[in-house]
């Protein structure tokens, strides 16, 4: 009997200290929490806690509506999560994007990427990234890009002769679908020196496929990063497509480089040129690894192709909505010599002006693009932020600040015929400083020569009713980069 008495004693004092213990952790917790700067930023009470809210929209593909709205109520920096702030003003995204680079990319990059290496993308390495932009940036620059206008202009017209054939045969044509196959083929071309030829077999490269698995698992691993570990050996179905997916990348790639710097050595008259011919040539203290070199070329596959198809299916979808834009887009494009060149579309200020109000409006990467608050801390729009918060400005915010553009959501191309300097300080579908798209300038050259063939192709087109195709149909899903959640945009002649 006593003894009996002595174990409830032992146990309710052990119940009481475990009681204390928990308590006073918890409180430990609050008082932390609370003490940070991050819990001074406006923004939803939930966000102290926890990121299980942003991360449920961040899977829905909402995460950056999701944001914008927290803007609207609460203002021009807002907490997201626990350690996630957002920025989107001209002042925020000056600091966070700034020259010297002294708010590095984000774990995030690194997470997204399958196949564990690093790029000149997903490095946060400043000194990496720097020495692969040395390198590889020369084909880039605006003077040297016009060597790939032939390239280009042969895989528009092809293009064209296929979207044709889809209105002849089913009375619509696909932008989506056909972008993709255009944008696929160019960087094709210009990295491997060979197209996938998704435009002659109407269907996605195996490569494509490949890719596609690889970005979808991306998604999951940026997501969870605790699980990476796990979705490198565990048996399940969509994770080992996506590993088998990520080798088969690595071979095509690493088969196709090899190949080409063979070609380059034999008989450099027969190598297409591409841009890696420079540094194929280079000695090779200007030359990346070739490890280095493989992990460059899937940047530009997987940075080059749905970026620039997505802003080409935006912009012919918001032009054919408006007959008079098209009209006055078709007239300027009439006034072009038969044989014109990019030089020629260059000095054409309304294809400019379309061209920038679609990446405004319909911004191919409109979410925040994730930096770390470097050591020390920073002042950012008025609230300190300490060393290691994530933090970013999208440009889906900045893009629709009624104070820099006037009626956002209107597009209007003619807002850009007299840009003020805040409206240029605001635009940031290239991203900004020294991580900004290295593509830039090619994506600019393709940019004006689709539309202007496709204008000059089918100067009446009309967004078809037909298979589905609605407005509903273009509403953005938004993961890293947008996707039409009705997976295609038919026009017809
Ligand atoms: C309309 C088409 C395009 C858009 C809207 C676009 C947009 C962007 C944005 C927003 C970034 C910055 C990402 C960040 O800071 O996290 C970026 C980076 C990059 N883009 Fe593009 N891009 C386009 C086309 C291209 C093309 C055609 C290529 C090359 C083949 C390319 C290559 C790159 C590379 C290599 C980076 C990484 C730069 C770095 O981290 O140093 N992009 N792009």
């Amino acid at each position: 009997m006593e003894s009996i008495t002595t174990m409830a004693d032992a146990l309710r004092a052990n119940t009481t200290l475990v009681a204390a213990v928990v308590l006073y952790t918890i409180a430990f917790h609050i008082f932390a929490t609370l003490r940070k700067p991050i819990s001074k930023i406006p923004g939803p009470w939930y966000s102290k806690w926890t990121s299980v809210v942003v991360t449920y929209h961040w899977l829905k593909g909402n995460k950056t509506y999701y944001v914008h709205d927290l803007h609207a109520t609460y203002g021009p920096i807002v907490r997201v999560s626990p350690n996630e702030v957002s920025a989107p003003t001209v002042e925020g995204v000056k600091a966070i994007y700034n020259s010297r680079e002294t708010f590095v990319k984000s774990r995030f990059y690194q997470d997204f990427t399958v196949g564990d290496y690093e790029t000149l993308f997903n490095t946060s390495d400043a000194a990496f990234n720097r020495r692969h932009r040395r390198l590889l940036g020369a084909p880039m620059m605006e003077a040297n890009i016009r060597t790939f206008e032939p390239t280009v202009v042969s895989l528009v017209n092809l293009t064209m002769e296929r979207m044709g054939q889809e209105m002849d045969e089913r009375g619509a044509a696909d932008l989506l679908k056909w972008w993709t196959f255009f944008s696929t083929d160019v960087i094709g071309e210009l990295t491997f020196g060979e197209s996938f030829r998704t435009l002659q077999q109407g269907k996605p490269s195996t490569y494509t496929n490949d890719m596609k698995n690889v970005a979808q698992l991306g998604g999951t691993r940026a997501t969870f990063p605790t699980l990476i570990p796990l979705t490198k050996i565990l048996p399940i179905g969509p994770f080992e497509r996506a590993r088998q997916a990520a080798r088969n990348i690595s071979t095509y790639v690493s088969d196709s480089l090899s190949r080409y710097q063979r070609l380059i050595d034999s008989d450099p008259s027969r190598a297409a040129h591409t841009l890696f011919t420079k540094m194929n040539k280079a000695k090779d203290d200007d030359k990346l690894p070739f490890d280095e070199l493989c992990g460059a070329a899937q940047t530009y596959i997987i940075a080059g192709t749905d970026t620039t198809a997505i802003t080409m299916t935006y912009l012919t979808w918001a032009v054919c909505r408006r007959p008079a834009i098209q009209a006055k887009l078709v007239e300027e494009l009439r006034t072009l010599p038969a044989d014109f060149t990019d030089i020629h579309l260059r000095e054409l200020p309304y294809l400019r002006c379309v061209i920038e109000e679609a990446l405004r409006l319909y911004t191919a990467v409109p979410g925040g693009l994730p930096r770390v608050v470097p050591p020390g801390g920073a002042e950012l729009v008025g609230h300190h932020l300490a060393q290691g918060t994530v933090v970013s400005g999208q440009a889906y915010t900045l893009h629709r600040d009624s104070a820099i553009f006037p009626r956002p959501l209107e597009f209007d191309p003619e807002r850009w015929a007299n840009p003020t300097k805040e409206m240029k300080d605001a635009f940031l579908a290239f991203g900004r400083g020294p991580r900004a798209c290295l593509g830039l300038n090619l994506a600019w050259m393709e940019l004006r020569m689709a539309t202007a063939k496709f204008f000059l192709s089918f100067p009446d087109a009309t967004v078809s009713g037909k298979v589905g195709m609605s407005d509903g149909s273009m509403h953005a899903k938004i993961f890293f980069l947008v996707k039409p959640s009705g997976g295609q945009c038919l026009v017809e002649r």
